[in-house]
């Protein structure tokens, strides 16, 4: 369940997606996807482009009366930039004679492997659905999962732990200093929420101004800058993914997805890298029961996986971004057609989008989640999960 499609170029009318099964009776209000949909064209770094583009999902079919059908789920979100690509970018007409094609393939982007690989002369005819326009798309997609997912009280959040080389606080070190101050899920809410707020979702606020400053100069320097972010699930049951197959097991199939989104280079799971310098007992959270809370740890290095399983802990998961291959001080290239030394495409481009992928990394681990979530209780409605979901439950309190 949760399996879906994107297709549409950056400059083409629109982009489409579809969900092709998802339960029936599940309630999902347009308003929550558009509200995501905002959320990712947000933050400080991006171009031009956002400024043309105010993002709305269209719904077209699998919804009736603001419930599923349990039918393939179709959403289109409108390029308003396509008013100015329709002649360059015509589904159905012969390219006009004088139109020039791009041929000086950028450092990074996806232009010379591309055209490559699939015998373009054009280099539009990659970079066009290579560009991260797609993850609109994908952020729709998981705008329907979340509401899922929020069924079941998981939510997911996501901050930013550093642009360029400034790192912030990771959620595990802001808990740390504050142990009482988010013992209830409306304060992690809260804390989450505010950050919608700031232009760089960071909470460190003399962190972010000196990350924009950062920002300031390396655009000034015709330059790009990258950075990390961390996604944070809590209510996540015990036993998403399994360990019996490798390709069952949720890091795997969480890692898979989010390396899909454009410029994701590196992804951690708990203490990640780090743990690898720890020793064993440092490493690993040591298990304790009580009667109200069953089996639980005092610490999460694990990030909430165990054997490919989830063991009931938060979900933490970290995304390094390179920095964004588009320079307006363009890197050396080679043109593909006289293959004569030149200068890489100067696009007008974004120079951070950091906080904008980690909306898009909080959107696909909400479809991942969503899907495991779906095979593990099954059913084909809504009532049906929900039951398997409960007697699960009542299954671990009686263990
Ligand atoms: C939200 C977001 C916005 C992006 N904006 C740009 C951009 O404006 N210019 C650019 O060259 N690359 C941008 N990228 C990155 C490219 O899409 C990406 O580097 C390219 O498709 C090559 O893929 P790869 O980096 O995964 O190898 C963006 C990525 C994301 C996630
Ligand atoms: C359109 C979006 O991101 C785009 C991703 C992108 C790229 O090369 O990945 C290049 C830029 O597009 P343009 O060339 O039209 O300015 C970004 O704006 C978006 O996020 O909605």
């Amino acid at each position: 369940m949760f399996e879906y499609l994107t297709a549409g170029e950056s400059h083409g009318p629109r982009l489409t997606a579809i969900i092709k099964s998802l339960p029936a009776g599940l309630k999902v209000e347009v308003e929550a996807v558009n509200e995501q949909l905002f959320r990712r064209q947000q933050g400080y770094g991006r171009g031009g482009r956002m400024k043309i583009e105010s993002d709305q999902v269209i719904i077209n079919s699998g919804l009736r009366h603001k419930e599923t059908l349990g039918t393939p789920l179709s959403m289109t979100i409108e390029n308003k930039d396509w008013q100015n690509w329709v002649e360059v970018m015509a589904p159905d007409k012969e390219a006009e004679a004088d139109m020039e094609a791009l041929t000086n393939p950028r450092p990074g982007h996806a232009d010379l492997p591309g055209a490559l690989k699939y015998n373009h002369r054009d280099l539009r005819n990659v970079l066009e659905r290579a560009s991260a326009r797609e993850t609109a798309a994908r952020t729709a997609v998981g705008a329907v999962a979340r509401q899922f997912l929020n069924q079941f009280d998981i939510n997911i959040y996501s901050h930013v732990i550093q642009i360029g080389n400034l790192k912030s606080e990771t959620w595990t070190d802001i808990k740390a200093k504050d142990p009482e101050r988010f013992k209830r899920e409306s304060d992690i809410k809260e804390y989450f929420d505010e950050l919608d707020k700031t232009e760089l979702r960071c909470g460190d606020t003399a962190r972010t101004e000196a990350m924009k400053h950062l920002i300031d100069s390396w655009r000034a320097n015709g330059d790009s800058v990258g950075g990390v972010f961390e996604i944070v699930v809590t209510g996540l049951p015990v036993g998403l993914g399994s360990h019996v197959h490798w390709d069952l097991k949720l890091e795997s199939k969480l890692a898979a997805q989010l390396m899909g989104i454009q410029a994701i280079k590196g992804v951690e799971i708990g203490a990640g890298f780090k743990g690898a310098g720890l020793p064993g007992s440092k490493a690993h959270d040591e298990i304790f029961y009580n009667l109200d809370r069953g089996f639980y740890r005092k610490s999460n290095q694990a990030g909430g996986i165990e054997g490919g399983i989830s063991n009931g802990e938060e979900l933490i998961i970290r995304l390094a971004m390179k920095p964004i291959p588009t320079l307006a001080k363009p890197l050396h290239s080679a043109d593909i057609i006289s293959k004569k030394e030149t200068t890489a495409a100067k696009e007008r481009s974004d120079v951070c989008a950091v906080p904008a992928a980690s909306i898009v990394g909080e959107a696909v681990t909400a479809s991942v989640l969503a899907s495991s979530t779906a095979e593990k209780f099954g059913g084909d409605s809504m009532q049906e999960i929900k039951r398997n979901y409960d007697s699960y439950l009542e299954q671990l309190r009686k263990f």
